[in-house]
């Protein structure tokens, strides 16, 4: 489990895919977010030929993570998407975010 602390709306996490060779091909990860709503944006992965698409042809989509929420990412999802949490220098509270990680061995 890996913990992320954004002091506030300025904190943010780059662009990345959770694709490191222990989750193996298909990665699962669950995420819980805890205090200030914050969206997590995905990109479509350039290098995957196409696999990541936005329903109307728009460059990212933001998925609106509020307290107490909790997302499930699996299949292809690291494979055809990245994804980062931008700034939103409005934001003044702080938010965490429990990131849980099937490890294959
Ligand atoms: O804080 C979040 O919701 C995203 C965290 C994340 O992408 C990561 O820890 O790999
Ligand atoms: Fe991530």
């Amino acid at each position: 489990m890996l913990l992320n602390l954004y002091r506030d709306g300025v904190d943010s996490m780059g662009l990345h895919a959770d694709n490191e060779p222990e989750l193996g091909a298909s990665p699962v990860v669950a995420t819980v977010s805890l205090g200030a709503a914050r969206p997590l944006r995905f990109r479509p992965n350039p290098s995957a030929s196409g696999a990541g698409r936005t329903a109307d042809g728009s460059r990212y989509l933001d998925l609106d993570l509020d307290h107490g929420s909790l997302l499930l990412t699996s299949g292809l999802v690291q494979q055809a998407w990245k994804h980062e949490l931008p700034r939103r220098k409005r934001v003044g509270d702080p938010r965490i975010s429990l990131t849980f990680r099937y490890i294959c061995q």
